[in-house]
């Protein structure tokens, strides 16, 4: 296959790049290296894949000319579509760039995809997020997603019913990807698990949130080699899309399925996993979750993936911390450079 990732310079997008081009797929990475994190870190993640010979072309989704050039270029059989506005917290600060990246880009990339003979197949990252204030657990893809706790997950939500007017109108093959907190090596310096990292290290407090009446705050942590694997399996089990060109020939695939690990971890528990492997004691508030768009808990229901994607996620947080770890350490004290070998 030829794929075109889409947030390539990305975390998620860094690892699932490597991976298609290590089992011999075209790969073209796209990614506009904004700033909402560190852009060293999304150039040190281009270093690291044109390493392996992928390369990333430096743009926005939104900007048609590019996209319709580079699908005028190249034949992309498949679109895995992972750049976005990411982050619950930051929507507070910047409404206008989750508008801008998760739904006119969005719909500027579909717009493009319909257009193309052949169109390709997409696969998109949708969220756990869209689960909101659901109190039914585990989560599974037929519960309620109408109650987004943060604009965010509207957002993400809202991309699901945008791909589902285009497989309906233009016969685009889509398959949605709902990731729960996904951490690894190469990861996001705005997510809990990174930054609690650097605070315990430089001796800085950390807060750990807990839900009203001294609730815990839980996650369904999946470390990224799991959430690869399933994305591959995503893109190996999509079916062509119907359409050329703009005009539908028959109905199309439309496939959303959780991407998790199904066994949900306090953050505190996380902290005293991180406090051993750091060796170093944490300097903890615990604060009441603040109103800013966070939600209590996530747990997957992982089935629908087990059965059509052959999805089975098989590392435990412990493990998976002790591999972001051991990177976070050699990335930011051994060198920046020694990391990215
Ligand atoms: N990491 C998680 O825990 C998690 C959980 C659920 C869903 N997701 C989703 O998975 C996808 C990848 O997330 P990630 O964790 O790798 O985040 P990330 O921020 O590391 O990657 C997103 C990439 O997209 C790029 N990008 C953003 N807007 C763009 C635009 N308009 N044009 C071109 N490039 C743009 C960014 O520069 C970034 O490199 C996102 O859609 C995110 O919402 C992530
Ligand atoms: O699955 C998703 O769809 C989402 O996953 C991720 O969001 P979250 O699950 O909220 O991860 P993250 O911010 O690391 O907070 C982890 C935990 O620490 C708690 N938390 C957070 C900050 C803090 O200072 N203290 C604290 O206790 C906090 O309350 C939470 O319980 C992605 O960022 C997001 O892009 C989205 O895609």
């Amino acid at each position: 296959m030829t794929v075109l990732v889409t947030g390539a310079a990305g975390f998620v997008g860094t690892h699932v790049s490597s991976a298609l081009k290590r089992r011999g797929d075209g790969v073209i990475g796209l990614d506009n290296f904004n700033d909402y994190y560190d852009p060293s870190l999304k150039r040190a993640r281009q270093a690291l894949l044109e390493r392996s010979g992928v390369f990333i072309v430096e743009g926005d989704i939104n900007d048609v000319e590019l996209l319709r050039k580079l699908f005028k270029i190249v034949t992309f059989t498949h679109v895995m579509h992972l750049a976005a506005q990411a982050g619950v917290r930051y929507a507070m600060e910047n409404p206008s760039s989750y508008v801008h990246s998760n739904i006119a880009g969005l719909v500027n990339l579909l717009e493009v995809c319909k257009a193309a003979n052949p169109q390709p197949a997409i696969v998109w990252a949708s969220s756990s997020s869209v689960y909101g204030l659901n109190t039914k657990v585990p989560f599974s893809e037929k519960d309620r997603t109408d109650q987004p706790a943060s604009l965010y997950a509207a957002t993400k939500k809202a991309g699901e019913e945008i791909a589902h007017t285009y497989n309906h109108i233009y016969g685009l093959s889509l398959t949605g990807l709902r990731f729960f907190t996904v951490y690894g090596p190469w990861g996001r310096p705005d997510m809990a698990y990174f930054f609690f990292t650097k605070d315990i290290l430089k001796g800085k407090s950390i807060s750990i949130f807990e839900s009203a009446n001294h609730g815990t705050v839980a996650r369904d942590f999946t470390y990224i080699d799991d959430i690869v694997k399933g994305c591959l399996g995503a893109l190996d089990t999509a079916e062509k899309s119907t359409g050329t060109g703009g005009k539908k020939r028959g109905p199309a695939q439309l496939r959303v399925f959780n991407l998790g690990n199904t066994s949900p971890v306090p953050v505190s528990d996380l902290v005293s996993i991180l406090e051993r492997q750091l060796k170093v004691k944490a300097k903890k508030n615990v604060i009441k979750m603040p109103r800013n768009g966070d939600v209590p808990f996530t747990h997957a229901n992982i089935s629908l993936a087990q059965r059509e994607l052959g999805y089975k996620p098989t590392t435990d947080l412990q493990t998976g911390l002790k591999k972001f770890v051991r990177w976070y350490l050699s990335y930011y004290s051994g060198g920046k450079k020694a990391a990215a070998r």
